[in-house]
């Protein structure tokens, strides 16, 4: 269904992808996986069209999906094959609601409207969209905007899916539904679906082959036998790697099987005693609501400092408006918060932070602002993401990229608290442990962070408190071992394997191992 033959595209400088070949059979689920800028987006630019009809770029080699060559036709000459969902949904929305974004495809398409009514009611309900059907789309939460966008895909029913980091905005547990929903038009109507993920412990089970990038070129094959090799590897099979376990394990029960013997050699950790610290903003009884729909529900917190504190909850608990209401710029309906002049975010959309047109710029602007050294910016963007290319304008880099930009912004300030909402989306696992340093480093030198996120695995490995959210309210507040390690949802896929010892992540466990050799 979808044929690549030595394609190589290239933006200017060197190839970000050279001589590539893979071959997706109909109806089948294809994961795209690789370091940060090794081109999965492009290639999957040049599956729908993107590439180079939008984006620019010179591109040799062919792109056949469904039999029509995609150099040889615009995104809109394929749109009734290739349903495209790209890594920022607000960027892709052209209408103003979630109804007429669900049926907008289809208008294109020109089904008919008895049909489009029934699609719409079938898609809302595959992924719980019923009740937001009115909303206007800026309103929403940033989970439930990527599940619009999935949703106005799949209404027009298209033959091949294409999905950058689908579920990189979504809570766990609709993650695995919206995964579930993929699976099933996979397995029943024979979709075809190419789907390029950082976050590879939730799509590894769904995937019938693999294509891993690295350093533009391109390995191709079946899972087991790409991810013994792959650059990038989920944390079960980075566990395996560790325990030596021969073939690799690619699921929790597969690793569990074989984890009796491991589990005697652990016993159990030893778990850190922390300074509590000292609280640095307060939120006092805070309430926000939006048109009289409460969003945070009169929440009382301390944020400490020396402490890294992650803060999650369901797609739509109050996780952002708590974040902006941390640092004073979000409206309170009432209550307070102190301390928050010391606080910096960074939003979501880390793009609300970069206006002018070059890193190089963007860099030097933060050095200034910051009253830093020169070099400051440069130097923390280097340590999340090494290599950025500093005339490149920051629009035309990589999601990841982009993100560890704002992050360094930010962090250029050396703000007493640090805000940062979702960091760990399109970032690959290296430059997640690079922020899980730079983040324990200024938690130890008495800086108070937190993170909202959904990311378990990355909670597991930097966070000291677990803040669980639900309804705008607290419904679990402590250290992270006690708050996720037999947690149905958020129990971290080594907590799984190691169960009932509450290990969290592969770094506790390989410690132990290596203090074990003689
Ligand atoms: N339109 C463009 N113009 C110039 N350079 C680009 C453009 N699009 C991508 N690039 C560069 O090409 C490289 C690959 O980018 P791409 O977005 O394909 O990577 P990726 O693997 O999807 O990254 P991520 O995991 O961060 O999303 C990056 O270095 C990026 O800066
Ligand atoms: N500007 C707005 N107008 C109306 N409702 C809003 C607005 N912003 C947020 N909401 C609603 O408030 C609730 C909380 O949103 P918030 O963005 O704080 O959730 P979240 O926990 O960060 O979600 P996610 O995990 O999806 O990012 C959601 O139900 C959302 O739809």
């Amino acid at each position: 269904m979808i044929e690549i033959e030595n394609l190589t595209v290239r933006y200017g400088g060197e190839p970000v992808l050279t001589e590539v070949s893979a071959v997706v059979a109909e109806g089948e689920l294809c994961l795209v996986v690789g370091p940060t800028g090794s081109g999965k987006s492009t290639l999957l630019g040049a599956v729908s069209g993107r590439v180079p009809h939008l984006t620019g770029g010179q591109v040799s080699g062919s792109v056949r999906v469904a039999g029509r060559d995609t150099r040889t036709h615009q995104p809109r000459d394929l749109a009734d094959v290739v349903g495209v969902v790209g890594q920022d949904p607000q960027a892709t929305f052209v209408t103003e609601t979630v109804a007429d974004e669900l049926a907008f495809t289809m208008e294109q398409l020109g089904v008919a409207p008895a049909l489009m009514r029934r699609r719409v009611e079938e898609v809302a309900d595959l992924l719980g969209l019923a009740d937001l059907r009115d909303r206007a789309l800026h309103t929403l939460s940033g989970g439930e905007q990527q599940r619009v966008a999935i949703g106005a895909v799949l209404t027009a029913q298209p033959r091949v899916l294409v999905l950058d980091e689908p579920t990189s905005a979504l809570d766990p547990g609709a993650a695995e539904d919206v995964l579930a929903a993929l699976a099933r038009l996979v397995h029943d109507a024979g979709v075809t679906v190419l789907l390029a993920e950082h976050r590879l412990e939730r799509v590894v089970g769904f995937a019938d082959m693999v294509i891993s990038l690295d350093g533009g070129r391109a390995h191709a094959g079946d899972p087991a036998e790409v991810f013994a090799i792959a650059p990038v590897a989920p944390p079960v099979v980075q566990l395996g790697r560790v325990a030596g376990w021969q073939p690799v394990p690619l699921t929790v029960r597969e690793a569990r099987r074989r984890s009796a013997p491991l589990r005697e050699r652990l016993g159990s950790p030893v778990l850190p005693t922390r300074d509590p610290g000292e609280a640095v903003v307060t939120a006092e009884r805070v309430r926000v609501t939006y048109d009289g729909m409460i969003a945070v529900d009169g929440i009382d917190l301390d944020v400490r400092s020396g402490h890294v504190t992650a803060v999650m909850g369901r797609n739509g608990a109050g996780k952002s408006s708590l974040l902006w209401a941390l640092a004073g710029a979000q409206r309170l309906e009432s209550g307070r918060v102190h301390g928050d002049e010391q606080a910096a975010l960074v939003p979501q959309s880390p793009e609300d932070l970069l206006y002018l047109l070059t890193v190089a710029a963007e860099c030097r602007t933060a050095d200034a602002d910051a009253g830093a050294e020169p070099g400051t910016t440069r130097n923390l963007l280097d340590a999340l993401v090494p290599g950025v290319d500093e005339e490149a304008n920051p629009r035309d880099l990589s999601e990841g990229q982009r993100l560890a930009l704002a992050v360094a912004i930010q962090l250029a300030r050396s703000p007493q608290v640090l805000l940062l909402d979702e960091p760990t989306r399109g970032l690959d696992y290296a430059a997640k442990e690079h922020l899980v340093v730079v983040l324990e480093g200024l938690a130890d030198a008495g800086h108070a962070v937190v993170v909202a996120s959904h990311d378990v695995e990355f909670v597991a490995q930097v966070a000291d408190r677990v803040v669980q959210l639900a309804d705008g309210g607290v419904v679990a507040d402590g250290p992270v071992r006690e708050v996720l390690a037999d947690s149905a949802l958020l129990a971290p896929q080594v907590a799984k394997v190691l169960s009932p010892q509450p290990w969290l992540t592969v770094g506790e466990v390989s410690t132990v191992l290596a203090e074990e050799e003689p």
